[in-house]
């Protein structure tokens, strides 16, 4: 592409500096420049419109006669073309500066965008040492090698992908719940259950807090209390007011673990719903969810979702419309452990009636049932938490519990029908106890794990690809 200063007339008078922030807002206010989001330069179809942006240059591309820049605030993963005239003086206009710009907006001789900035002022507001910065003009760089950068990786194009991904997926699991008359709860993040009995919980204590007592274990001002591994118990009692609940926040597992599925912080969606006797209630609410947030997802973030299927999934933009289209799966664990038993492959792990399944079996009970997420209903009683349900009319002992495995990832979701029942319970858990008490009523909840969902509909691998600043055993950085 070429232009010439006989096309951006305005480029005579454009100026370059480091001024003072005093006068270069005076100059912005004598020229009335809207401060504008790079997202929005790009979508505007007006032209000559005097503008403000500000943000990081992505690269600087001196000509002849001008210099091209491309400018990225986050907004988009779209650069805006930024043209200059070559006098002015580039020396500190170099990649991953932060520039404060204004010019006027102008249609762009390019088919790959509408409009350009016209540079009539542009002001380095901070400068970047482009030898020393981690990332390359021009270089594709692995998601392993950004990850090193925890501090700088959100201005990578891809993880800033990611992270807008992240955020309209957010917007849009909040507004499912909302639309569908769920009260949002925050729930504690200090607390003293261990919702699910597994015994991966951190211990909470004052840093360098010294022990009254004799006890040698942590305390929280002399009780003990813990990061929170599920809201679940929380939100039971909510929904037991407001008949639909749900909590969407950071939640903790002390698991030793470096797999690639694991975080010792990740973020979870949770819902509780009272009234519900059956898992299909319960289905259809994970199954609509997941729906209604990838179709968002899928359409306010269109270029940012192209750059995860092009690049690092291919075929797995096939795969989400799949997912979409079709109804989602149901077996029992019962029929589960039959196919997986009837397969011809050998599992590492046992595949008895009783067993739980692991990954393996997870993902080849999704690919068994044609890539297309499956529900796994009515497992052993043995292997869920004492809240759920005693199937008691089956003939296999089992709990109405519910798992969705879905390509990729294996298991997204966890739910159950709730124990409600208070002389079955009796024999169970002491402190549920007095919430059946007042009011029982039947009802079940599930929780999501929002990393796999992103995992999931992207067709990443990492979960430490997906969520800002990953925590896991052995590693806090940043
Ligand atoms: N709210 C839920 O049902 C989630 C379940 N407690 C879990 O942690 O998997």
């Amino acid at each position: 592409m070429s232009l010439t200063l006989q096309r951006i007339p305005a480029f005579s008078s454009a100026l370059f500096c480091r001024c003072s922030s005093k006068s270069f807002q005076r100059h912005c206010s004598r020229i009335s420049s809207k401060k504008v989001r790079v997202s929005d330069a790009l979508s505007s179809e007006e032209t000559g419109a005097n503008v403000r942006i500000q943000g990081w240059v992505r690269s600087v591309r001196p000509q002849k006669d001008n210099l091209f820049l491309h400018l990225n605030d986050g907004s988009s993963l779209q650069p805006l073309q930024v043209v200059a005239s070559s006098h002015l003086n580039t020396r500190d206009l170099t990649f991953g500066c932060a520039v404060d710009i204004t010019g006027t907006l102008e249609k762009s001789p390019s088919k790959r965008q509408n409009v350009e900035l016209h540079a009539q002022h542009i002001k380095v507001v901070g400068e970047c040492n482009p030898v020393d910065f981690p990332f390359k003009i021009k270089e594709r760089h692995s998601l392993e090698y950004v990850r090193q950068f925890p501090h700088l990786r959100c201005r990578t194009n891809a993880f800033s992908s990611l992270l807008r991904i992240r955020s309209e997926a957010t917007a849009a699991i909040q507004s499912f719940f909302r639309d569908n008359g769920y009260v949002q709860i925050h729930t504690p993040v200090i607390t003293s259950n261990d919702c699910e009995g597994a015994g991966e919980l951190f211990q909470v204590e004052p840093a360098g807090h010294k022990n009254d007592s004799d006890d040698p274990n942590p305390h929280f001002f002399s009780v003990p209390a813990y990061l929170t591994v599920s809201g679940q118990l929380h939100l039971e009692v909510m929904a037991g007011a407001f008949s639909a609940a749900y909590t969407f926040g950071p939640t903790f597992r002390a698991e030793n673990s470096q797999s690639r599925r694991h975080l010792a912080e990740f973020y979870m969606v949770e819902a509780e719903i009272a009234f519900t006797e059956s898992l299909e209630d319960l289905m259809k609410v994970m199954e609509d969810l997941f729906k209604a947030a990838t179709e968002h997802v899928l359409s306010s973030c269109a270029e940012d979702v192209e750059l995860f299927h092009k690049y690092t999934a291919p075929g797995r933009r096939d795969q989400v419309d799949l997912m979409l289209k079709r109804k989602f799966n149901v077996i029992s664990y019962t029929e589960a452990i039959d196919i997986l038993k009837s397969s011809s492959q050998n599992f590492t792990f046992s595949t008895e009636w009783g067993c739980d399944l692991q990954t393996e079996h997870e993902k080849f009970l999704v690919k068994h049932c044609g890539n297309v997420p499956v529900f796994v209903i009515n497992y052993p009683y043995e292997l869920k938490p004492f809240y759920a349900r005693d199937n008691q009319d089956q003939p296999n002992h089992t709990a109405a519990a519910v798992d969705l495995l879905v390509p990729g990832v294996g298991e997204l979701c966890g739910g159950s029908l709730r124990e409600e029942r208070l002389e079955l319970l009796s024999q169970r858990l002491a402190q549920y106890l007095q919430l059946r008490e007042f009011g029982s009523v039947p009802h079940g909840g599930f929780g999501m794990g929002f990393e796999r969902y992103l995992l999931c509909i992207l067709g990443l691998h990492n979960i430490k690809d997906v969520i800002p600043f990953a925590r896991f055993s052995h590693s806090c950085l940043l």
